[in-house]
């Protein structure tokens, strides 16, 4: 082994903050896309407003452009002048006693501050009768009124959320600067994996958490590749690890970290590559393995379906959005327990829980009785990890926790 000393049994903080440390470290290099092809990507410029919006004042109804001080004083008769359609401005002007047919979205004629729907007006002929009651300003937008010039909208290490895709293509912007995705090598291990749709002989299982991983990276947008499953085998598991490290951004396995005599990553990781930590204070996924190989970093998850999951959901996902250089938080709640929790071991848990608003409007989290790390099903049918803190922990109902949404 060239560096046989490494970090071990680490809190849950002090891996997560290893986690950012080499995230930050190698940070993505950045691409620049169209828009259309930016979405869920993570920002990597400033976006300044070059225009105001909306760009001109327009109607928000359809209706009459009008003066206010013309209808004002109560019910009057304005005569029609022409007609303004979204589309192209054709310089109207309104003059005193006047009015200008118009349509949502068309530019305000000059002189017009204010626009009766047409559903309040009598027509008779160039006659446009006007009820009493109208509000200055009524249904106009204002140029500016959404976003001005110089406006800062948004910032290095967000995510392009279809709505913040759609306003900067209301900008004009047909292109941003985002990171690059990582590409993700995974892998599955141990002798007893065989591929569902395949007879099991006597001691074999079914690869579940090849599924798992493949739809947790494809779920946060990346397109992962899952290579051939890996045999027990330490000579034919280093050849295939150092293959994909050597042409992947992140290689991730599952299984064969732990104490077993068939658990070779761990070794093979410290021998070829670096081990940033291996084993962390937390439940499930304690085994957890973090390094580097040839050009990749390396995240060896322990096996256990449930392990896989929450190692993902908390320090995997974490170690990708830091690589794309996402600053913006995953999202977190705060809840309240619906069934007390007695923890006497001194890692941080990550439970599987089922979240529920109350009549009240309070987040309430029943905590999964099925606790095992082998217990997928159950995982399956909760949708948030509760976060139940270091150190022997008795909670009761009602007690406020933090809730990881999946
Ligand atoms: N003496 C010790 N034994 C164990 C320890 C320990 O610290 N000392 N840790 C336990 C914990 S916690 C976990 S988690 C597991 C992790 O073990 P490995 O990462 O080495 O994983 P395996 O032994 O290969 O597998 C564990 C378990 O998961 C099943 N598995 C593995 N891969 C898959 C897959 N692709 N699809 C479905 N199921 C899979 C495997 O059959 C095992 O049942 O170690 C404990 N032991
Ligand atoms: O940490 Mo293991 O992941 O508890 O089952």
């Amino acid at each position: 082994m060239r560096d046989n000393t490494f970090p071990t049994q680490l809190t849950f903080d002090e891996a997560r903050s290893i986690v950012d440390t080499i995230a930050a470290a190698n940070r993505l290099p950045t691409e620049r896309l169209a828009i259309a092809r930016t979405h869920q990507r993570i920002l990597a410029q400033d976006v300044i407003a070059p225009m105001p919006l909306p760009p001109f004042d327009n109607s928000a109804m359809d209706g009459y452009a009008v003066r206010h001080a013309d209808v004002a004083a109560g019910e009057t008769t304005l005569r029609l002048v022409g007609e303004q359609f979204a589309g192209r401005a054709l310089g109207l002007r309104v003059g005193e006693g006047e009015c200008v047919r118009i349509t949502t979205g068309a530019p305000m004629p000059e002189g017009a501050d204010t626009v009766v729907i047409r559903e309040v007006v009598r027509v008779d002929g160039e006659n446009i009768a006007i009820p009493a009651g109208i509000r200055a300003h009524a249904n106009v937008r204002r140029a500016g009124e959404d976003v001005r010039t110089g406006d800062a909208i948004l910032a290095p290490g967000q995510v392009l959320t279809p709505a913040r895709v759609a306003t900067t293509a209301s900008l004009g912007i047909d292109q941003l600067t985002v990171s690059a995705r990582p590409t993700v090598a995974v892998f599955t291990t141990g002798d007893e994996l065989v591929p569902p749709g395949m007879p099991l002989d006597p001691g074999q299982i079914h690869d579940s958490n090849r599924e798992l991983l493949m739809g947790l990276l494809r779920a946060d947008g990346l397109e992962p590749t899952a290579w051939p499953t890996l045999p027990d085998d330490p000579v034919r598991i280093e050849s295939m690890l150092r293959d994909a490290a050597s042409s992947f951004d992140v290689v991730i396995t599952c299984g064969a970290v732990s104490a077993g005599e068939k658990d070779h990553v761990p070794a093979l990781l410290a021998e070829h590559g670096r081990v940033h930590f291996w084993k962390v204070r937390m439940k499930p996924g304690m085994p957890l393995l973090f390094g580097e190989l040839d050009r990749a970093r390396f995240l060896g998850l322990p096996g256990n379906p449930v392990s896989v999951f929450a190692t993902y959901a908390t320090l995997g996902r974490r170690l990708l959005d830091g690589l794309q250089g996402r600053t913006e938080p995953r999202r977190q709640f705060r809840a309240r327990l619906a069934a007390a929790i007695d923890k006497p071991h001194a890692r941080r848990e990550f439970m599987r829980g089922t979240l529920e608003a109350g009549e009240d409007g309070t987040l309430r989290v029943t905590p999964d009785a099925a606790t095992g790390s082998h217990r997928l099903r159950a995982a399956a049918m909760a949708d948030v990890l509760i976060v139940v803190p270091d150190g022997p922990q008795s909670l009761a109902v009602g007690d406020v926790v933090d809730v990881l949404p999946y």
